[in-house]
Formats: structure tokens, sequence, C-alpha cells
């Protein structure tokens, strides 16, 4: 008969996962909330403006980079994780790290100015205008608000971002059937707490999201392609080492 995970398995693989997200998730809510209204001036905004291109990517790969840690940290936490092979476990990360920040970054998101929290304040599009990558910033944000317009509480959070990490369908996967049986606890806890929540329409939501993530993660590696083709010096000397392994 097939396998079902008892019912008291999905509840204490629920709480380890969003124990694991809530100990990861490098800004806690409540110091975001606070500072949300603290905007950059129009100096400030100009000082990013004039930084140069390859300066600024430096300084947006040394927070994506730092946020990656955090995301890899969670991922280390979700049961089962370090019971896959290191390949897979680098394949996951590889692929679905920048997807979990993305997800993360709506916590960092304030619908009504269309800001984002970067550097200590909240900041628009045209902060990142120095980048000359106009199109993937729009997409980055218009992602962060369609994720906040669905207003997912911090477990909702955790299980949806372990379900974007949790992927059988990653590219060559040495033991794809043990990420599969994982994925499938995982989705269980999701249905079962959307259930508990009396949210269940936001599954498909969710999983619609998961589509757009990888459209979105597929520009930002051709953008990170393009940067690196444009200053490979600054790709090989200074982006940090992470960022390298993970994204080049
Ligand atoms: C609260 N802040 C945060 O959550 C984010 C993530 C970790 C730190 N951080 C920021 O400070 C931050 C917040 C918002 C934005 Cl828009 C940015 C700038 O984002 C990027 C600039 C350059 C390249 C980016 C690329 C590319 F192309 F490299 F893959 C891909 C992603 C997704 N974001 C890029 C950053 Cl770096």
């Amino acid at each position: 008969c097939p396998y079902r995970p008892s019912l008291l398995h999905i509840e204490e693989l629920c709480d380890s996962v969003v124990r694991s997200h809530r100990d990861t998730s490098q800004f806690r809510l409540e110091e975001l909330q606070a500072l949300r209204w603290k905007l950059f001036s129009r100096e400030e905004i100009h000082a990013y403006q004039s930084k140069s291109v390859d300066e600024m990517w430096q300084h947006c790969a040394v927070r994506l980079t730092e946020a990656v840690q955090y995301v890899v940290e969670f991922a280390k936490r979700i049961p089962g994780f370090r019971g896959l092979g290191q390949n897979d476990q680098i394949t996951l990360l590889k692929t679905g790290s920048m997807e979990v920040v993305l997800v993360r970054m709506s916590r960092c998101f304030n619908t009504e100015n269309s800001t984002v929290f970067f550097d200590g304040k909240f900041g628009s599009t045209e902060l990142f205008k120095s980048l000359g990558c106009g199109d993937l910033m729009v997409a980055v944000f218009d992602f962060a608000h369609s994720v906040c317009a669905l207003r997912l509480t911090e477990q909702q959070m955790a299980l949806f971002s372990s379900l974007v990490l949790i992927n059988p369908d990653r590219p060559c996967l040495e033991d794809r059937g043990r990420v599969h049986r994982m994925r499938r606890d995982l989705e269980v806890c999701l249905s079962h707490m959307l259930r508990r929540d009396n949210q269940e329409s936001l599954q498909h939501k969710l999983y619609q999201k998961v589509s757009v993530l990888r459209s979105l993660c597929s520009l930002h590696v051709e953008k990170l392609h393009w940067f690196s083709q444009c200053y490979p010096l600054t790709v090989h000397s200074v982006f940090p080492p992470l960022y390298k392994e993970l994204f080049t």
C-alpha cells in the first residue's frame, strides 16, 4: 500500500519547517514594519544612481550572497535535506536559493508605495537605475508585490519556501525519488495547513507563483551572464565566492 505519512509526522514536519524559516529569515517582520516608512532622501537616491554599473552590482551581490547564506541555513534544517547526497543538496540550492530569496523579498516589500527594504531603508526601482537592468528590477518588484498581495502568514511562507527548494524536477538530480518523497510530505503539510487556516483557495495560487519564479530566475541568470560578460574582472575578483559558486 502507498506510504501515508501519519498526521503526527505531518504536524511535526510542519512545525520543523516553520521553526527553520523563523530562525533563518534574516529580518524579523516586526523590524521591517518599524522601518516601513524610513525612505531614502533625494540625495541618497541620487548617490545610488551615480554609482557605476559594476559598483552597484557588487553592492547588490554582497546582499544577495548574504541572503543566499540564510536560505542555505534554512535548507539544511528542512527534515531530510541533509539526508540527500551532497551533489543533490548543491543542485537544489544552485537552482532554488535565489527563488527563495525572491519569495522572502516579499516580506520586505511595502505595497502602499512599492518600495523594498534595501541597505536599511525602503526604496523604489529608481534606486537601482545604475544596474542597467530595469526590466529585471521591475520583474523583481512585481513578483514581490504579487506575493505580498497573497498576504501569506509566516507559516505559509515557510512551507511555500520549502516547496520552492525541494523540487524533484531540477535537472541532474541523482536521487530524484528521495526528493520526490520529501516534496510529497511537504505538499501534504501545506494543504493540511491551508485547510486548518481555511484558505484552500491559496493552494493553486501558490503553485502558480512557483512557475512565475522559474521564468524570473532564468531572467536573473541571463542578466548575471550579461553582467559577467561586460565586467568579467568584477565577477571573478569581487563577487562573493558563494555567489560565484551558485550562479556562474
Ligand atoms: C531585504 N532585502 C532583500 O531581501 C534582498 C535580498 C537579500 C538582500 N536584499 C537586498 O538588499 C535587495 C532588495 C531589493 C533589491 Cl531590488 C535588491 C537588488 O536586487 C538585485 C540586484 C541585482 C541583481 C539581482 C539579481 C541577479 F540578476 F543578479 F540575479 C537577482 C535578484 C533577485 N535581485 C537582484 C537587493 Cl540586493
